[in-house]
């Protein structure tokens, strides 16, 4: 416990996307709050197609819910004002305070960025009005200086409300010095000025071999170095964007400890089709965390296999359902999909594919388009966005989820509900994420699709609670940082903010 409560504030900024900026923030988070500290995460501005719905149903980047849990907090549309959903190339729609506010290319979104930056702020000072710190995760890298100017969520934030910075450097992929020197001698003087220190991420290996490498830039920045982080496996649940997820071919068991017992029978395969638009990838999370269920993602013709074999296919969310559908005809997935005899679960756009016929004027401006007629069903996009929190029952159990979307899916007699959607045979579809997360009810479902898929022998392990698997990870993530992070330092950072008299480096800095 500290012997005073810090008040104060912190910026984690990152030389790239998944430097590690959110398992920081994260970590800073359940680091604090186990002090006793009132610390609540804010992110400006978000690019996300991971959301997830607040009890006062607004929809926010499912980062800054992981964050909020690891503060010990219910997420608020607060910590993260602006979320972004890309839906095509250059189009995304902009969703502020949880609501839908417009569907924009990126040069009209600058016409936005003066009156998203005042609401972004106005958010941040009601949160540093309520709670004792405030830990705020930039976007992307604060030194994309072509953005610089109407930035909202690196340091034209931390300019506006006098933020201190620290940024995350990623080691694993390399040129961590260089990338970490540059994105300080890119800034304009004014915003060196806030540019704290360093923290260095993902570093696996000898620690005395990175020592004159640090030395060098503490000497050439005059500025600390807070901590080096080690790599850690598995620490991606909820963190991570669908840019990540373009590495990853499986979907990697968290570690689910020894007290969740064993599934018996042989292993069942799941493939996942990750299309180019895929949302809410986080609903996998939850059969990854059963021992004996492989997950795998499935994007290219060359894995069509993969759909056929495996014991059950996910098609999930997805932000633009008619293009994903017509990619998944053009990459020959559909017909896999549709050849199958074995099990098939759509969760929202996946359950729209399956439907007999979508109608939307609204998300693609298509109009009628066939689906795959997999189920009785069809899906009809009204303007309003379905933001919710519903609990059902399926299997005898109770399922709590969230639902976001535009389409609306009504099926006929000949299926059997299931959820708030229906099911015929071996396919499923609902509207609802986060239901996999309701364990008893996950395991009810895996063990009727083991059956369905011809592997009665399947039965899933007794005990993964996936809640106390989140808290397990937001845990190791508040001891990293105890561990590895000059606490002290940090601390008075946020308590006294940017310490004087950092140097200014050339060329942003001046000569
Ligand atoms: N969450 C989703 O998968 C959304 C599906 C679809 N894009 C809609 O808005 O209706």
């Amino acid at each position: 416990m500290l012997n005073r409560t810090p008040k104060g504030t912190l910026l984690v900024a990152g030389t790239t996307s998944d430097a590690g900026k959110s398992v920081v923030t994260a970590g800073i988070c359940r680091w604090l709050a186990r002090q006793g500290v009132r610390v609540a995460p804010f992110k400006a501005q978000n690019m996300s197609l991971n959301s997830f719905v607040t009890a006062d149903g607004a929809e926010i980047g499912r980062a800054q819910v992981a964050q909020a849990q690891a503060a010990g907090l219910e997420p608020t549309a607060d910590m993260n004002p602006i979320l972004l959903k890309p839906g095509g190339e250059r189009r995304s729609q902009v969703v502020v305070l949880g609501k839908p506010l417009a569907d924009v290319d990126a040069m009209e979104y600058l016409a936005y960025k003066d009156r998203l930056r005042a609401v972004a702020i106005e958010s941040y000072r009601r949160l540093r009005a309520e709670f004792d710190v405030v830990v705020c995760e930039g976007a992307g890298s604060p030194a994309e200086i072509n953005l610089r100017r109407g930035d909202i969520a690196n340091m034209g934030l931390a300019r506006a409300a006098d933020i201190p910075v620290v940024v995350v450097g990623d080691i694993d992929r390399g040129g961590v010095f260089a990338s970490l020197y540059g994105t300080l001698a890119l800034l304009e003087a004014e915003d060196q000025a806030l540019i704290a220190g360093y923290l260095i991420n993902k570093f696996r290996g000898a620690r005395e071999l990175l020592e004159p490498g640090l030395d060098t830039l503490r000497e050439l920045t005059g500025r600390r170095v807070y901590g080096v982080l080690p790599w850690l496996d598995g620490l991606w649940m909820d963190l991570e964007d669908s840019l990540a997820l373009d590495n990853r071919r499986t979907a990697e068991p968290p570690d689910a400890g020894s007290h969740t017992g064993s599934h018996t029978g042989a292993s069942l395969h799941v493939a996942v089709v990750r299309y180019p638009r895929i949302s809410n990838f986080t609903d996998i999370d939850a059969l990854a965390a059963e021992p004996g269920v492989v997950v795998r993602f499935v994007s290219s013709a060359a894995e069509a296999a993969e759909i056929r074999e495996a014991d059950l296919v996910v098609l999930p969310g997805s932000r633009a359902t008619v293009s994903d559908l017509d990619w998944l005809r053009r990459t020959g997935l559909a017909s896999a999909v549709a050849e199958r005899r074995g099990p098939v679960l759509g969760i929202c756009g996946g359950y729209q594919m399956l439907a007999r016929s979508i109608m939307d004027e609204v998300e693609s401006g298509e109009g009628l388009v066939e689906g795959l007629g997999l189920l009785p069903a069809t899906v009809e996009f009204g303007p309003e966005k379905i933001l919710s929190r519903p609990v059902g029952e399926a299997y005898g159990h109770r399922v709590a989820a969230y639902e976001i979307h535009h389409g609306v899916v009504s099926f006929d007699g000949e299926a059997e509900p299931f959820l708030d959607g229906c099911r015929v045979g071996t396919v499923w579809g609902t509207t609802w994420h986060g239901a996999l997360e309701n364990d008893a009810f996950r395991r009810a479902f895996l063990a009727e699709i083991a059956s369905a898929a011809g592997k009665d022998d399947f039965s899933p392990a007794p005990g993964v609670s996936f809640a106390a698997l989140r808290e397990r990870q937001l845990d190791a993530l508040g001891d990293m940082i105890e561990r590895y992070v000059d606490t002290d330092a940090l601390l008075s950072l946020i308590e006294n903010g940017a310490p004087e008299g950092l140097p200014a480096l050339p060329p942003g800095g001046g000569s």
